[in-house]
């Protein structure tokens, strides 16, 4: 009795989970400061050999001096991220030795919004996924949002919510990892040791396949046949749904955790399950996933109010049954515990070629600048994999004195049955509720920016809470990234616009983080929220050299000049270290060659666009909107990603801009090289190279594009009009230069 006291006693001052801070920095500071030198020398340079004479001369070079004081910056601040990263790591034996009986509620909010590019049967998977962890699941609640209020997406629930009765005790029996049907069926192996064993293996992926094919057939007919709607009242309510973005709310508790009758076939109970529909009327603004978040904040606060939230995009599965008792170390920590406001951990995907053709990995945020953004005060939420506490989300100020006691805790106010809350949560999740109140403003996400997680997120940690970042050793989210170059600079283009957004209205981390968050984490964030901005150095660099080449000026020291030294310096030994750090995070390097050329791609399209948009909407041109990643790509454009074969097919404005400066750079390689083949005094080689490699690695980094553009027939290739159009425009720019 005694020892064991002791032995808690003891425990009492182990922590739930620890921080090691990255070893072996020297080597990472030195080569900082040389570049930071070599730095200093092409700024110095810049200023001493301006042009004395020619207005595009002088003008031609003041804008280099822009672009590169403008990289210089941008260089600073990822060094300023990367300067201390640090890791956690957790203990589950300390947190089930001390809180086993204690653990507290946790309710998890799945967003979906479009059955036609989030499939049914891919949301289900992820919340089978969800409902599976290892965790008590009395404890447990799981609600899907569905902002495409379909039907369809309600049936696949509801199937779901029939095929957790096995498939709950089968992964807990078999302990199996990951717990998304699917995925698990994709490759595990028929357990050949135990017959019996074996026959419910069997058993269970009969079943799940046979749910899988009747949801897809139901969806792909487009609506629920008559006999299945018999089965539940809820398919009633879309006799009244003339259109998706007018309809009353639809709130269904498929499985009510607390009734006793809601066991699973062996009789063990089962996590919650609740579909939701918000409200939707033309008159109202929605708020996109903002809005749906604070719809399940409400609903969910009246059926279960735990006080830990797990927030995950539809397309995002759990690959980690354990994640969520990784979480609660974080937040049930005796000493650091109480000031954590989220648990931000990495998003990861499934469908990620090889060589990653479009840089969709994030290998580098999630391995390298998130480590460092927790070093220096805290990782942004990036809206799926993160553990929320309720009060910090729902916009509570941290305070010394709220200490939770664990114990106290009650995760249920009131016991109503299940048609008593399905009444009073409705109002809950009407567009009159919303509107006109502190919700989407100080309560709950933020409304009116593409990147309602970013900004939420900031705002948390503005009101003294702590975030966190954790990579577990197995990934605890794996979703689904966008398969076609245009869907990725969109996606992009939402990104950076949100987070410049953000930079420039008053929720900007100098003004509403001043004094609130340490400065270093002000200008970390700027890593993301100076996205936008970056359009304008990399087009300068990419359309005025080559345009100046053409004309015989020269914008960098000569090939003889000492000065050179520190060019070369700066961009090889930059490049280096980007190409190991990218390997390191599990890259290959034809995937790093890849990034770059995606890095070029998206800052003079998305970031210009985002840039403009952004700014549009500050004078109050136009206002949010939200275009969604299709989860689902057709037949020849999957097959084309498998094979890393850039994917072009439509028109748009962002290809017309690839396609010009791609064609401008080879025009302008040409014509260098052309001179240089004519000089017999070797005088161009010694004024132009550098220009010449610049011009030269642009059109390596632009082969896929010459290729769309002229040598492939597939339906993946450039339209036509985009060829005309930038072959035209950028004749136009070359011999504007030439004359
Ligand atoms: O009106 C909407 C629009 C979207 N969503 C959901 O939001 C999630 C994210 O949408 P997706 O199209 O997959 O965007 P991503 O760019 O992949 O999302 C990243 O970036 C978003 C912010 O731009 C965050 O909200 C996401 O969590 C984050 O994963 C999905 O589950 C959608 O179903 C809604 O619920 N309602
Ligand atoms: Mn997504």
């Amino acid at each position: 009795m005694r020892e064991k006291e002791r032995e808690m006693g003891k425990n009492e001052y182990l922590p739930l989970f620890e921080t090691r801070a990255s070893r072996g920095r020297l080597l990472f500071k030195l080569y900082v400061l040389t570049i930071f030198v070599a730095i200093c020398m092409i700024l110095v340079y810049r200023v001493s050999y301006l042009p004395v004479e020619g207005a595009v001369e002088i003008w031609s070079w003041i804008g280099m001096f822009f672009a590169e004081l403008w990289f210089s910056f941008y260089w600073f601040i990822t060094q300023l991220v990367r300067w201390n990263p640090i890791y956690r790591y957790t203990f589950k034996d300390r947190l089930s030795q001390r809180y086993e009986k204690d653990l507290p509620g946790v309710d998890i909010f799945v967003c979906t919004a479009d059955p036609e590019i989030e499939p049914p049967t891919m949301v289900i998977n992820t919340v089978l996924s969800m409902m599976a962890y290892d965790y008590p699941p009395e404890k447990l609640s799981v609600y899907l949002s569905d902002d495409g209020g379909s039907d369809l997406t309600f049936y696949a629930m509801l199937e779901a919510s029939r095929f957790s009765k096995h498939w709950l005790p089968f992964c807990k029996k078999l302990k199996i990892q990951p717990r998304s049907p699917e995925a698990y069926f994709r490759t595990a192996l028929e357990p050949l040791d135990d017959p019996n064993k074996a026959k419910e293996w069997l058993f269970v992926k009969k079943l799940y396949i046979d749910m899988k094919y009747q949801i897809e057939a139901t969806t792909k007919l487009g609506k629920v046949p008559e006999e299945i709607c018999k089965e539940h009242k809820g398919f009633h309510e879309w006799n009244f749904i003339s259109s998706r973005r007018d309809h009353q709310t639809i709130l269904e508790i498929l499985i009510d955790g607390t009734d006793p009758q809601a066991m699973d076939n062996e009789g063990q109970p089962l996590p919650t399950l609740v579909y939701l529909a918000r409200e939707k009327r033309p008159q109202y603004p929605h708020n996109f996933k903002a809005g749906a978040m604070n719809a399940l904040i409400r609903v969910s606060s009246r059926i279960s109010n735990s006080p830990i939230i797990l927030n995950v995009d539809c397309d995002m599965y759990s690959n980690n049954s354990y994640s969520v008792r990784d979480a609660l170390c974080f937040f049930m920590d005796e000493e650091k515990g109480r000031e954590i406001g989220y648990i931000q951990y990495p998003q990861a995907f499934e469908n990620i070629t090889k060589n990653d053709i479009y840089c969709n990995s994030l290998n580098i945020e999630m391995e390298v600048d998130f480590p460092g953004l927790d070093g220096n005060g805290g990782p942004l939420y990036i809206g799926t994999g993160c553990f929320h506490r309720r009060e910090a989300l729902c916009g509570r100020r941290y305070s010394n004195e709220n200490k939770v006691d664990w114990k106290e805790v009650n995760y249920r106010k009131v016991k109503e049955s299940a048609g008593v809350l399905e009444e009073v949560c409705r109002i809950l999740a009407s567009c009159t509720y919303d509107a006109n109140t502190e919700w989407g403003k100080e309560m709950g996400l933020k409304y009116g920016c593409p990147v309602e997680d970013v900004i939420t997120g900031l705002s948390v940690q503005c009101k003294g809470w702590r975030s966190m970042y954790f990579i577990p050793e197995r990934k605890g989210f794996l979703g689904l990234a966008p398969t076609t170059l245009l869907q990725t600079l969109v996606q992009h283009k939402r990104w950076s616009e949100g987070d410049f957004q953000i930079l420039i209205t008053r929720h900007s981390p100098f003004l509403f983080g001043h004094k609130r968050i340490p400065l270093k984490l002000q200008l970390s964030y700027c890593i993301y929220l100076l996205w936008a901005t970056s359009w304008f150095a990399v087009l300068y660099y990419l359309v005025v050299p080559p345009l100046c080449l053409l004309r015989g000026i020269s914008l960098f020291p000569k090939l003889s000049s000492p000065w050179i030294q520190s060019f070369a310096y700066a961009i090889f030994a930059n490049r280096a270290y980007g190409l190991v750090e990218f390997v390191w995070s599990g890259g290959t390097i034809q995937g790093w060659w890849n990034g770059q050329r995606v890095w070029v791609f998206k800052r003079t399209t998305s970031h210009l666009f985002g840039f403009f948009d952004a700014i549009r909407k500050l004078l109050g041109f136009s206002t949010s909107t939200f275009v969604i990643t299709a989860k689902v790509a057709e037949e020849d454009v999957s097959e084309r990603y498998e094979k890393e074969k850039m994917e072009f097919g439509v028109s748009s404005p962002m290809f017309n801009i690839l396609a010009t400066l791609a064609l401008l750079n080879m025009f302008s390689f040409v014509g260098g090289i052309k001179m240089l083949i004519m000089d017999v005094e070797s005088k161009v080689l010694d004024l132009l190279a550098l220009q010449i490699i610049l011009c030269g690695l642009l059109v390596l980094i632009n082969l896929p594009i010459y290729q769309g553009l002229f040598f492939r027939k597939d339906s993946g290739r450039m339209p036509y009009s985009v060829t005309y159009t930038s072959i035209i425009v950028s004749l136009l720019a070359c011999s504007i230069a030439l004359y």
